[in-house]
């Protein structure tokens, strides 16, 4: 039997399928490689010495997705496959929804039609809007305040619905905040398209001297020193919660929502000191306006998590420095080319994977 992870090939779900390879797991991976390079792909092999079924199709794509279904004994799936910039979805909201919503639609038709009824569902922090008290836990009200958060609560609104209509499904709606970090042999990690938007890969491209300066959104926010404060996670901790998920759902029925945080906030100016400590690199750095839409501050109450799925970040903040520098030094052009730096001991293995489309 073995684990579908829709969107493997990506920042969270690659981390996600070296976990689950290492727990001893079998997976398959469908991603269409929309934001994502094959070569994660390679890369996951490398570094578990295991070869996996990845299939280069989009799960708008009903017939294909069928064939996943039909070709392997799936017993649960992992659904990471999802378009995510926030920007981007406000001036194209119907490619949000489509890709996003479909998507989700014709993954659980499917598993329906083949009796598979256990989800693990990448949800966001996202969708509790601006909450105004902290720590965030899950029963706090919910909003959306743009497209890609609305795919998020119409989806877990979809699954609790689907619940509803037949509860012999089990599905765990992970609600993350700020990922960061990178697998620790330096061959995984971020690899945003263009200019990043989010802090860390820009924190590292400004060090690796890739952009100039980091612009700091806003030093006014009621927060320790002006700047927003944010839950941040190391991507592996994040893989980890996922398996414990997995667990879960496995073994109950239910739709249950879970934060995947620290607990702990840390604001942008802390996360360069702690960034230059961690890469003994300066990060030079400038105020500017604050971006529209920011919350001051969001951090999690992750005890849910740990009462309910055994699980909680260990991983901390200088951990998270350091592996993120670790990958963008390996890899000043994501996966597009890479220094050897590390050699796997399982290199000779990375053959076997591949690539079915
Ligand atoms: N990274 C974050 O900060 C964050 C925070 C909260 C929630 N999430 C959610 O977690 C999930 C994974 O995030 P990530 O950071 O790994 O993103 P990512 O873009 O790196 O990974 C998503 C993967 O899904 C694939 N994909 C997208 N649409 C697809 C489709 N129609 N068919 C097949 N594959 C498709 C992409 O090619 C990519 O490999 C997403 O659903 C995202 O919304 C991410
Ligand atoms: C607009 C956006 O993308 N929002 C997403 C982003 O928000 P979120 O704002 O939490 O995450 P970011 O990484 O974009 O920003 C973190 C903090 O750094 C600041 N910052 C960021 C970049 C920069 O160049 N300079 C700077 O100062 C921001 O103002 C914020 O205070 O990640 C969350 C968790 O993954 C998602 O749920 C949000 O939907």
């Amino acid at each position: 039997m073995a684990i579908l992870v829709t969107g493997g090939a990506g920042y969270i779900g690659s981390h996600t399928c070296v976990e689950l390879l290492n727990a001893g797991y079998e997976i398959v991976v469908l991603d269409n490689f929309i934001n994502s390079k094959p070569e994660a792909i390679k890369r996951i092999s490398e570094i578990t010495g295991q070869s996996f079924k990845s299939y280069n199709i989009d799960l708008l794509d009903e017939k294909k997705v069928n064939e996943i279904f039909l070709e392997n004994a799936i017993e649960a799936v992992i659904h990471f496959a999802g378009l995510k910039a926030v920007g981007e979805s406000v001036y194209l909201p119907l490619r949000y929804y489509h890709n996003n919503i479909t998507g989700t639609l014709v993954l659980c038709e499917t598993m329906k039609k083949y009796n598979v009824k256990k989800l693990v569902f990448s949800s966001s922090a996202t969708v509790y809007g601006m909450p105004g008290k902290f720590p965030i836990s899950e029963d706090f009200p919910l909003e959306a305040l743009n497209p890609y958060g609305r795919t998020k609560l119409m989806i877990e609104e979809i699954l609790h619905d689907l619940y509803v209509s037949d509860n012999s499904w089990s599905v765990a709606l992970l609600r993350y905040f700020n990922p960061i970090g990178a697998h620790d042999s330096g061959l995984i990690g971020e690899d945003p398209n263009g200019i990043p938007n989010n802090l860390m890969p820009y924190i590292t491209q400004v060090a690796v001297g890739k952009l100039e300066e980091l612009n700091v959104f806003g030093n006014q926010y009621p927060t320790k020193d002006g700047s927003g404060v944010r839950d941040y996670i190391h991507v592996v901790d994040l893989a980890a919660g996922h398996l414990k998920a997995l667990q879960k759902v496995s073994n109950s029925t239910g739709v249950e929502a879970y934060n995947l945080g620290t607990g702990k906030g840390y604001s942008v100016l802390e996360m360069v000191s702690a960034f230059e400590k961690a890469s003994g690199k300066k990060v030079p750095y400038k105020i500017v306006e604050a971006r529209p839409g920011d919350a001051a501050v969001c951090y999690a109450d992750p005890v849910k998590a740990k009462q309910e799925l055994k699980w909680a970040a260990v991983k901390n903040i200088n951990e998270m420095c350091k592996d993120s520098w670790r990958w963008q030094v390996n890899n000043p052009n994501g996966y597009d080319n890479k220094i050897e730096v590390f050699q796997s001991p399982h290199m000779s293995k990375s053959e076997d994977f591949f690539i079915k489309s």
